[in-house]
Protein backbone atom coordinates (compact mmCIF):
# COMPACT_ATOMS: atom_id res chain seq x y z
CA UNK A 1 0.00 0.00 0.00
CA UNK A 2 1.70 3.21 -0.91
CA UNK A 3 1.51 5.89 1.79
CA UNK A 4 0.39 9.68 1.06
CA UNK A 5 1.65 10.84 4.02
CA UNK A 6 4.02 9.52 6.63
CA UNK A 7 4.88 11.45 10.17
CA UNK A 8 7.58 9.96 12.15
CA UNK A 9 8.96 10.91 16.31
CA UNK A 10 7.47 14.03 15.53
CA UNK A 11 7.94 16.90 18.74
CA UNK A 12 5.84 20.12 18.71
CA UNK A 13 7.08 21.94 21.35
CA UNK A 14 5.53 25.13 23.00
CA UNK A 15 8.57 26.45 25.13
CA UNK A 16 9.03 23.88 28.09
CA UNK A 17 5.69 22.29 27.07
CA UNK A 18 6.23 19.26 24.54
CA UNK A 19 2.46 19.14 23.09
CA UNK A 20 3.64 16.12 20.48
CA UNK A 21 5.43 13.16 22.15
CA UNK A 22 7.14 11.26 19.50
CA UNK A 23 3.71 11.52 17.01
CA UNK A 24 3.75 9.03 14.17
CA UNK A 25 1.56 7.13 11.37
CA UNK A 26 1.09 6.68 8.25
CA UNK A 27 -2.21 7.83 5.82
CA UNK A 28 -2.42 5.25 2.70
CA UNK A 29 -2.56 6.81 -0.57
CA UNK A 30 -6.36 7.14 -1.34
CA UNK A 31 -7.57 5.93 2.30
CA UNK A 32 -9.13 7.78 5.61
CA UNK A 33 -7.08 8.03 8.10
CA UNK A 34 -8.81 8.71 11.70
CA UNK A 35 -7.16 10.31 14.43
CA UNK A 36 -9.45 10.00 17.77
CA UNK A 37 -8.45 11.05 21.32
CA UNK A 38 -10.18 13.29 24.13
CA UNK A 39 -9.66 17.05 23.66
CA UNK A 40 -6.35 18.22 24.80
CA UNK A 41 -4.73 14.89 23.12
CA UNK A 42 -3.12 16.93 20.42
CA UNK A 43 -5.08 16.26 17.62
CA UNK A 44 -5.58 19.96 16.13
CA UNK A 45 -1.54 20.10 16.76
CA UNK A 46 -0.60 17.63 14.50
CA UNK A 47 -3.22 18.77 12.03
CA UNK A 48 -0.88 22.11 12.23
CA UNK A 49 1.88 20.62 12.37
CA UNK A 50 1.33 18.97 8.93
CA UNK A 51 0.01 22.02 7.17
CA UNK A 52 2.85 23.93 8.22
CA UNK A 53 0.61 26.56 10.07
CA UNK A 54 1.18 26.13 14.06
CA UNK A 55 0.45 28.80 16.32
CA UNK A 56 2.98 31.42 17.16
CA UNK A 57 5.65 29.88 19.82
CA UNK A 58 4.85 26.65 19.12
CA UNK A 59 7.20 25.05 16.75
CA UNK A 60 8.36 21.35 15.37
CA UNK A 61 11.35 20.68 17.04
CA UNK A 62 12.50 17.15 15.72
CA UNK A 63 10.88 14.36 13.36
CA UNK A 64 9.65 13.82 9.87
CA UNK A 65 6.39 14.56 8.00
CA UNK A 66 6.86 13.02 4.65
CA UNK A 67 4.27 14.26 2.10
CA UNK A 68 4.23 12.21 -1.28
CA UNK A 69 7.84 11.82 -0.87
CA UNK A 70 8.53 15.08 -0.18
CA UNK A 71 10.07 16.04 3.60
CA UNK A 72 8.03 18.91 4.58
CA UNK A 73 9.84 19.91 8.03
CA UNK A 74 12.49 22.18 7.63
CA UNK A 75 10.89 23.36 3.91
CA UNK A 76 11.30 27.24 3.00
CA UNK A 77 7.80 28.83 3.75
CA UNK A 78 7.13 29.71 0.11
CA UNK A 79 7.10 25.71 -0.45
CA UNK A 80 5.47 24.90 2.11
CA UNK A 81 2.58 26.96 0.69
CA UNK A 82 2.74 25.55 -1.92
CA UNK A 83 2.38 22.32 -1.06
CA UNK A 84 -0.56 23.17 1.37
CA UNK A 85 -2.28 25.49 -1.69
CA UNK A 86 -2.14 23.18 -4.44
CA UNK A 87 -2.16 19.35 -2.90
CA UNK A 88 -3.47 19.91 0.38
CA UNK A 89 -7.23 20.80 1.12
CA UNK A 90 -9.48 21.72 4.50
CA UNK A 91 -12.33 21.26 5.96
CA UNK A 92 -13.26 21.95 9.33
CA UNK A 93 -15.32 22.21 11.82
CA UNK A 94 -17.03 25.52 11.19
CA UNK A 95 -17.69 26.08 7.58
CA UNK A 96 -18.91 30.06 7.93
CA UNK A 97 -15.39 30.53 8.56
CA UNK A 98 -13.76 29.06 5.46
CA UNK A 99 -16.52 30.84 3.43
CA UNK A 100 -16.39 34.41 2.21
CA UNK A 101 -18.88 35.93 3.49
CA UNK A 102 -19.91 38.15 0.87
CA UNK A 103 -19.55 36.26 -2.07
CA UNK A 104 -21.75 33.65 -3.68
CA UNK A 105 -20.88 30.10 -2.46
CA UNK A 106 -20.57 28.65 -6.36
CA UNK A 107 -18.09 31.84 -7.21
CA UNK A 108 -16.03 30.57 -4.12
CA UNK A 109 -16.11 27.17 -5.57
CA UNK A 110 -15.34 27.87 -9.30
CA UNK A 111 -12.37 30.45 -8.07
CA UNK A 112 -10.70 27.36 -6.35
CA UNK A 113 -11.27 26.03 -9.57
CA UNK A 114 -9.81 28.73 -11.75
CA UNK A 115 -6.77 28.86 -9.39
CA UNK A 116 -6.22 25.58 -9.85
CA UNK A 117 -6.93 24.80 -13.22
CA UNK A 118 -6.38 27.44 -15.04
CA UNK A 119 -9.96 27.23 -16.60
CA UNK A 120 -12.17 30.54 -18.36
CA UNK A 121 -14.92 32.21 -15.64
CA UNK A 122 -17.52 30.31 -17.67
CA UNK A 123 -16.16 26.80 -17.65
CA UNK A 124 -15.03 27.28 -13.94
CA UNK A 125 -18.43 28.15 -13.11
CA UNK A 126 -20.01 25.16 -14.92
CA UNK A 127 -17.62 22.91 -12.94
CA UNK A 128 -18.57 24.68 -9.60
CA UNK A 129 -22.32 23.82 -10.18
CA UNK A 130 -21.29 20.15 -11.31
CA UNK A 131 -19.35 19.73 -8.09
CA UNK A 132 -22.28 21.78 -6.10
CA UNK A 133 -24.38 18.64 -7.66
CA UNK A 134 -21.66 15.93 -6.61
CA UNK A 135 -21.66 16.67 -3.42
CA UNK A 136 -25.61 16.55 -2.50
CA UNK A 137 -26.85 20.40 -2.82
CA UNK A 138 -29.67 20.45 -4.20
CA UNK A 139 -30.81 22.49 -7.21
CA UNK A 140 -27.40 23.57 -7.52
CA UNK A 141 -27.10 26.09 -10.80
CA UNK A 142 -29.58 28.34 -8.46
CA UNK A 143 -27.77 27.44 -4.82
CA UNK A 144 -24.70 28.27 -6.77
CA UNK A 145 -25.99 31.59 -6.44
CA UNK A 146 -26.50 31.91 -2.91
CA UNK A 147 -24.58 33.48 0.25
CA UNK A 148 -23.13 31.40 2.74
CA UNK A 149 -25.85 32.57 5.33
CA UNK A 150 -28.50 31.67 3.21
CA UNK A 151 -27.56 28.38 3.58
CA UNK A 152 -28.57 25.72 5.97
CA UNK A 153 -25.14 24.26 8.37
CA UNK A 154 -25.05 20.58 6.11
CA UNK A 155 -25.15 22.69 2.78
CA UNK A 156 -22.46 25.06 3.99
CA UNK A 157 -20.36 22.13 4.56
CA UNK A 158 -20.97 20.46 1.44
CA UNK A 159 -20.49 23.82 -0.50
CA UNK A 160 -17.21 23.44 1.48
CA UNK A 161 -16.29 20.13 0.64
CA UNK A 162 -16.61 20.91 -3.21
CA UNK A 163 -14.43 23.90 -2.85
CA UNK A 164 -11.94 21.44 -1.94
CA UNK A 165 -12.56 19.19 -4.25
CA UNK A 166 -12.47 22.29 -7.17
CA UNK A 167 -8.28 22.72 -5.74
CA UNK A 168 -8.15 18.77 -6.48
CA UNK A 169 -5.89 18.36 -3.80
CA UNK A 170 -4.05 14.67 -3.13
CA UNK A 171 -5.30 14.99 0.62
CA UNK A 172 -8.09 16.74 2.57
CA UNK A 173 -7.72 17.46 6.25
CA UNK A 174 -10.83 17.49 7.49
CA UNK A 175 -10.71 18.48 11.49
CA UNK A 176 -13.92 18.00 13.29
CA UNK A 177 -16.01 18.16 9.93
CA UNK A 178 -19.27 17.35 11.33
CA UNK A 179 -19.19 18.43 15.11
CA UNK A 180 -20.65 21.50 14.63
CA UNK A 181 -23.67 20.22 12.73
CA UNK A 182 -27.23 18.91 13.31
CA UNK A 183 -27.04 15.63 14.48
CA UNK A 184 -29.27 14.60 11.67
CA UNK A 185 -26.73 15.62 9.22
CA UNK A 186 -23.45 14.54 10.34
CA UNK A 187 -23.93 10.79 8.79
CA UNK A 188 -24.64 11.93 5.76
CA UNK A 189 -21.78 14.54 5.55
CA UNK A 190 -19.56 11.65 6.44
CA UNK A 191 -20.80 9.68 3.82
CA UNK A 192 -19.80 12.12 1.33
CA UNK A 193 -16.41 12.34 2.92
CA UNK A 194 -16.41 8.98 1.60
CA UNK A 195 -18.09 9.12 -0.80
CA UNK A 196 -15.71 11.58 -2.83
CA UNK A 197 -12.34 10.28 -0.99
CA UNK A 198 -13.23 6.60 -2.80
CA UNK A 199 -14.62 8.30 -5.96
CA UNK A 200 -11.64 10.30 -6.31
CA UNK A 201 -9.18 8.22 -4.63
CA UNK A 202 -8.10 11.38 -2.55
CA UNK A 203 -6.37 10.67 1.13
CA UNK A 204 -8.23 12.00 3.98
CA UNK A 205 -6.85 12.50 7.49
CA UNK A 206 -9.96 12.67 9.48
CA UNK A 207 -9.76 14.27 12.56
CA UNK A 208 -12.48 13.94 15.75
CA UNK A 209 -13.00 13.30 19.33
CA UNK A 210 -15.80 10.72 18.42
CA UNK A 211 -15.23 7.30 17.53
CA UNK A 212 -18.36 7.14 16.02
CA UNK A 213 -17.23 9.89 13.36
CA UNK A 214 -14.61 7.08 12.65
CA UNK A 215 -16.30 3.82 12.43
CA UNK A 216 -18.24 5.92 9.74
CA UNK A 217 -15.91 6.75 7.27
CA UNK A 218 -12.03 6.09 8.29
CA UNK A 219 -10.81 3.07 7.14
CA UNK A 220 -7.83 3.20 9.56
CA UNK A 221 -7.44 5.02 13.04
CA UNK A 222 -4.75 6.69 15.03
CA UNK A 223 -6.01 6.80 18.70
CA UNK A 224 -3.83 9.63 20.57
CA UNK A 225 -3.39 10.28 24.00
CA UNK A 226 -1.81 13.30 26.09
CA UNK A 227 0.12 13.89 22.73
CA UNK A 228 1.03 9.93 22.07
CA UNK A 229 -0.21 7.69 19.50
CA UNK A 230 -1.15 4.62 21.65
CA UNK A 231 -3.10 3.00 19.14
CA UNK A 232 -3.07 2.20 15.36
CA UNK A 233 -4.88 -0.51 13.26
CA UNK A 234 -7.36 -1.01 11.17
CA UNK A 235 -10.82 0.82 12.36
CA UNK A 236 -13.32 -2.11 12.08
CA UNK A 237 -10.80 -4.73 14.27
CA UNK A 238 -8.92 -2.13 16.60
CA UNK A 239 -12.79 -1.56 17.44
CA UNK A 240 -13.82 -5.09 18.14
CA UNK A 241 -10.53 -6.01 20.12
CA UNK A 242 -8.43 -2.90 21.11
CA UNK A 243 -5.20 -3.92 22.05
CA UNK A 244 -4.48 -0.46 24.64
CA UNK A 245 -6.70 0.39 27.39
CA UNK A 246 -7.57 3.50 26.13
CA UNK A 247 -9.19 2.35 23.36
CA UNK A 248 -11.03 -0.11 25.40
CA UNK A 249 -11.64 2.55 27.64
CA UNK A 250 -12.86 5.07 24.51
CA UNK A 251 -15.15 2.08 22.78
CA UNK A 252 -16.97 1.13 26.35
CA UNK A 253 -17.67 4.85 26.76
CA UNK A 254 -19.49 5.13 23.38
CA UNK A 255 -22.78 3.55 22.97
CA UNK A 256 -23.19 2.92 19.32
CA UNK A 257 -19.83 1.49 18.81
CA UNK A 258 -20.04 -0.50 22.19
CA UNK A 259 -22.77 -3.56 20.47
CA UNK A 260 -22.27 -6.38 23.02
CA UNK A 261 -23.73 -4.48 25.55
CA UNK A 262 -25.74 -1.52 26.56
CA UNK A 263 -23.79 -0.24 29.11
CA UNK A 264 -22.08 2.60 28.44
CA UNK A 265 -18.86 3.59 30.84
CA UNK A 266 -17.41 6.92 30.79
CA UNK A 267 -13.82 7.04 31.43
CA UNK A 268 -13.15 7.37 34.97
CA UNK A 269 -10.60 10.48 35.42
CA UNK A 270 -9.33 13.18 33.24
CA UNK A 271 -6.46 13.76 30.88
CA UNK A 272 -2.92 15.02 32.11
CA UNK A 273 -2.16 18.51 31.93
CA UNK A 274 0.91 18.39 29.78
CA UNK A 275 2.42 20.50 32.66
CA UNK A 276 1.94 17.83 35.22
CA UNK A 277 2.16 14.41 33.24
CA UNK A 278 2.69 11.33 34.49
CA UNK A 279 6.22 9.38 35.03
CA UNK A 280 5.97 6.41 32.97
CA UNK A 281 2.83 6.02 30.83
CA UNK A 282 0.86 8.90 30.60
CA UNK A 283 -2.52 6.58 30.83
CA UNK A 284 -1.61 4.77 34.26
CA UNK A 285 -3.71 6.81 36.67
CA UNK A 286 -6.56 5.94 34.51
CA UNK A 287 -5.89 2.18 33.80
CA UNK A 288 -8.05 -0.86 34.97
CA UNK A 289 -4.57 -2.74 33.59
CA UNK A 290 -1.50 -0.54 35.39
CA UNK A 291 0.89 -2.86 37.17
CA UNK A 292 4.28 -1.48 38.73
CA UNK A 293 5.94 -1.24 35.62
CA UNK A 294 3.78 0.88 33.99
CA UNK A 295 4.29 3.85 36.71
CA UNK A 296 8.04 3.37 35.61
CA UNK A 297 8.31 3.03 31.60
CA UNK A 298 7.28 4.37 28.88
CA UNK A 299 5.78 2.03 26.47
CA UNK A 300 6.72 2.56 23.41
CA UNK A 301 4.24 1.95 19.87
CA UNK A 302 4.93 -1.53 19.05
CA UNK A 303 3.25 -4.11 16.91
CA UNK A 304 1.44 -6.46 18.91
CA UNK A 305 -0.19 -8.46 15.96
CA UNK A 306 -1.21 -8.15 12.18
CA UNK A 307 -1.18 -4.46 11.33
CA UNK A 308 -1.73 -3.45 14.89
CA UNK A 309 0.62 -1.22 16.81
CA UNK A 310 -0.61 -0.25 20.44
CA UNK A 311 2.02 1.24 23.09
CA UNK A 312 0.88 -0.46 26.38
CA UNK A 313 3.20 -3.31 28.33
CA UNK A 314 0.02 -5.26 29.00
CA UNK A 315 -1.49 -4.95 25.60
CA UNK A 316 -1.75 -9.12 25.17
CA UNK A 317 -3.41 -8.81 28.01
CA UNK A 318 -6.17 -6.00 27.34
CA UNK A 319 -9.56 -7.63 27.17
CA UNK A 320 -12.11 -5.55 23.97
CA UNK A 321 -14.92 -3.77 25.15
N1 LIG B 1 -0.53 28.06 21.40
C1 LIG B 1 -0.33 27.08 22.29
N2 LIG B 1 0.72 27.11 23.14
C2 LIG B 1 0.94 26.13 24.03
N3 LIG B 1 0.15 25.05 24.15
C3 LIG B 1 -0.91 24.95 23.36
C4 LIG B 1 -1.21 25.96 22.38
N4 LIG B 1 -2.34 25.58 21.74
C5 LIG B 1 -2.71 24.41 22.29
N5 LIG B 1 -1.87 24.01 23.25
C6 LIG B 1 -1.94 22.77 24.04
O1 LIG B 1 -1.60 21.70 23.17
C7 LIG B 1 -2.31 20.52 23.56
C8 LIG B 1 -2.92 19.89 22.34
O2 LIG B 1 -3.95 20.71 21.84
P1 LIG B 1 -4.83 20.33 20.57
O3 LIG B 1 -5.68 21.51 20.25
O4 LIG B 1 -3.97 19.78 19.51
O5 LIG B 1 -5.73 19.17 21.15
P2 LIG B 1 -6.95 18.44 20.48
O6 LIG B 1 -6.74 17.01 20.70
O7 LIG B 1 -7.13 18.93 19.10
O8 LIG B 1 -8.14 18.95 21.40
P3 LIG B 1 -9.59 19.51 21.00
O9 LIG B 1 -10.38 18.31 20.63
O10 LIG B 1 -10.03 20.17 22.27
O11 LIG B 1 -9.37 20.48 19.88
C9 LIG B 1 -3.29 20.94 24.61
O12 LIG B 1 -2.79 20.56 25.87
C10 LIG B 1 -3.33 22.45 24.52
O13 LIG B 1 -3.58 23.04 25.75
Amino acid sequence: MDTLLRVRDLVVEAGPLRILDGVGFDVPAGQTLGVVGESGSGKTMTANAVLGLLPAGVSVTSGSIAFGGTELVGLPESRRRAVRGSDVAMVFQDPLAALNPVQPVGRQVSEVARRREGLSRGAAGRLAVELLDRVGVPDPAQRARAYPHQLSGGLRQRAVIAMALAGRPRLILADEPTTALDVSVQGRILGLLAKVQAEDGVSVLLISHDLRVMAHAAQRVAVMYAGRVVEQGATRELLRAPRHPYTAALVRSVPAVHTRSALVAPIPGNPPSLAALPSGCRFHPRCPLAAPRCRVEQPALREVGPDRLSACHRAEEVNGA
